[in-house]
């Protein structure tokens, strides 16, 4: 089973006895992949790049958001059907300039790139410490080490990111036919969790027989992410998996656990993983929107009622679910799983 994990990972091992993957990848010596860090992926299970079918639908963020009823309903329709259809979507004229996202990824390379000394200050052990870097994912329980470092940190870029991310919410409220603040107000969105973490893949000798970050769903209600100009990112759709080509200045958004909680199973937050390649760098930030940490998910009863379905979830606050997600217990079985009710 592959582990279930989140871009927001738990930090308990002692990381500073790894060195980060970018010393090993800037390393002359370095030929092959090392086997601690050796990912075996199945032939048939390889993303398609070329498949025209396979693009993650595109949202109009100017028409989601635009003063004319008839061009929002039309948005907000494409919206639901992307994330029952998808979970993934692709946004685009957000009004977030491309330099600032481009002055942020060019940050994080800056911060990655700082000697090993200066980063160590940040590899600290909690789970919601401000700033914190280190490398895999939680070295002291990882199985196979993953072929990326990672920094999280809050900046002006989170405030923007963050007003996108609001307008997304209400337009998937909208889209399930609640008023357009219901999934704000019952998440205790204006205390809610946002976390910015950037990923770094170096460049590796053999991409195949590693991974960047292994398949996963992400832990909150929506993920917004941007990348520099390497793909890798792919999404598990329909059985395949299907690489993500983004447009230069979009955000690439996928729904996550929480709010596959919410709609009872109606928008799924899919599997997703990031693979590496041999000729460059590839920087991504992905940055997790979740609820207030004390506020449990539970389906809403509202739609429950309207569809006729009982609930398939048990409630957790998301500090539980975070922590569930960080712990071993995540490795065997998918987190939702875990509050799945019997039955169902
Ligand atoms: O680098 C990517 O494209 C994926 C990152 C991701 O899935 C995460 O940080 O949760
Ligand atoms: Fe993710």
């Amino acid at each position: 089973m592959a582990p279930s994990m989140t871009s927001m990972e738990a930090s308990i091992g002692n990381e500073s006895k790894v060195a980060s993957i970018k010393t090993l990848a800037d390393s002359a010596a370095l030929t092959s992949v090392p086997s601690e860090y050796t990912y075996t992926k199945n032939p048939n299970d390889m993303g398609d790049a070329n498949d025209p079918e396979h693009s993650i639908p595109i949202i109009d963020f100017a028409l989601l958001t635009s003063a004319y009823p008839d061009q929002r309903a039309q948005m907000i329709q494409k919206l639901g059907r992307a994330c029952q259809e998808w979970g993934f979507f692709q946004v685009i004229n957000h009004g977030v300039p491309e330099s600032l996202m481009e002055a942020m990824v060019d940050a994080c390379q800056r911060f990655f790139e700082l000697p090993e000394e200066e980063k160590k200050e940040f590899q600290t052990r909690n789970l919601l410490d401000p700033i914190k870097c280190g490398t895999s994912f939680n070295v002291a329980i990882d199985k196979v080490r993953l072929w990326r470092d990672y920094l999280k940190v809050s900046l002006e870029f989170s405030k923007r990111t963050r007003a996108v991310a609001t307008e997304i919410l209400s337009g998937i409220s909208e889209s399930l036919g609640l008023e357009s603040d219901y999934i704000a107000k019952a998440m205790n969105w204006d205390r809610g969790l946002q976390i910015l973490a950037a990923n770094y893949y170096p460049a590796c000798p053999q991409p195949d027989l590693a991974i960047g970050i292994p398949p996963h769903t992400d832990h909150g209600l929506v993920t917004l992410l941007i990348q520099n100009d390497m793909c890798g990112l792919e999404v598990k759709h329909n059985d395949k998996w299907v690489l993500v080509n983004s447009a230069p200045g979009s955000f690439i958004v996928n729904v996550g656990d929480q709010m596959q909680i919410l709609t009872n199973d109606k928008y799924k937050s899919i599997w997703h993983r990031a693979t590496v390649n041999n000729t460059a760098t590839r920087i991504s930030i992905a940055v997790p929107h979740g609820p207030a940490l004390d506020t449990p998910t539970l389906p809403i009863p509202e739609l429950l009622e309207r569809e006729g379905e009982t609930a398939k979830y048990i409630g957790m606050t998301y500090e539980k679910f975070m922590e569930l997600q960080a712990s071993p217990a995540a490795y065997m079985v998918p987190c939702l799983d875990h509050l799945r009710v019997k039955d169902n």
